[in-house]
């Protein structure tokens, strides 16, 4: 379980205009284990500081995470063995296989090569990945680099999985695929927390939203209760409700 308590970052102005971004402003949110939370919000929302924070790439200002009760500020590295994270920047290494990418971060999480290989194996099944699995990652496709970057976040089996728009730029059978394999980690009872400003993404999958606008928390809740807190007759109109505008919701 991941818990964001008032969260608030500010960065410094640069340029010409030197007044301070305010990124995210009192974000607070429960992210439950056996729920895929979706964060949903246009375009510097906020959503990639706020979830920075949680896998303790960046301080807050203010504010605290718990994950599964261990407040990641007193203890960040027994945090991040917890966690399976795709940054926006996906950064494979591209000298190396898919394969050789997935392994060096399993041995750097400490796993034997058979726990490596046997892990591997289930991974590169269910995200589909056979058929480049031993290809240098250079000249991968935007599909095939995250499939890679998402199989070395899970090579750990960790039980909190927190994602960065993961379907960015997937064509619609591997986003499929992805939301299948979104399924299996829920049913597992990980904690899933992803990304996205496509509202149809956040409706399909999510169990809870949480609507995030210029870093505020506009509403959270079961797509139920979205619908039922806005009066609207759809989820599509309730989102643009509580957001204020169209702007950056769709795909
Ligand atoms: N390192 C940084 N330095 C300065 N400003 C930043 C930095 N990181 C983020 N910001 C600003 O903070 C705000 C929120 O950005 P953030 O990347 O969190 O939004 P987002 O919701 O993930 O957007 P997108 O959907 O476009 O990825 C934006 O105005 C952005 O320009």
């Amino acid at each position: 379980m991941i818990v964001a308590e008032h969260l608030r970052k500010t960065f410094p102005g640069r340029g010409k205009d030197n007044t301070p971004v305010i990124a995210v402003d009192d974000v607070s949110f429960i992210a439950r284990d056996g729920e895929i939370t979706g964060l949903l919000g246009p375009n510097g929302a906020g959503k990639t500081t706020t979830l920075r924070m949680l896998y303790t790439l960046m301080t807050p200002d203010a504010g605290r995470v718990l994950v599964d009760g261990i407040d990641v500020a007193s203890d960040a590295e027994r945090v991040r063995r917890s966690l399976g994270v795709l940054p926006d920047a996906r950064g494979v290494y591209k000298r190396l296989t898919a394969r050789e990418n997935i392994a060096y971060f399993g041995a750097l999480h400490g796993m034997t090569p058979a726990e490596i290989a046997a892990r591997t194996a289930t991974l590169a099944q269910a995200l589909q990945m056979e058929d480049f699995l031993d290809r240098a990652t250079e000249g991968f496709s935007q599909g095939q680099r995250t499939k890679t970057a998402i199989a070395r976040a899970l090579i750990h089996d960790p039980k909190n999985v927190i994602l960065d728009e993961p379907t960015n730029g997937l064509d619609v059978m591997t986003t499929r695929g992805l939301r299948g394999f979104l399924k299996t980690l829920r049913a597992e009872g990980r904690c899933v927390i992803f990304s996205s400003h496509i509202m149809q993404e956040v409706a399909a999958l999510c169990d809870r939203i949480v609507i995030i606008a210029s870093g505020r928390v506009t509403a959270q809740g079961t797509p139920d209760e979205l619908r039922a807190l806005t009066g609207a007759a759809n989820l599509e109109d309730a989102f643009v409700q509580l957001i204020g505008s169209e702007e950056g919701l769709h795909a």
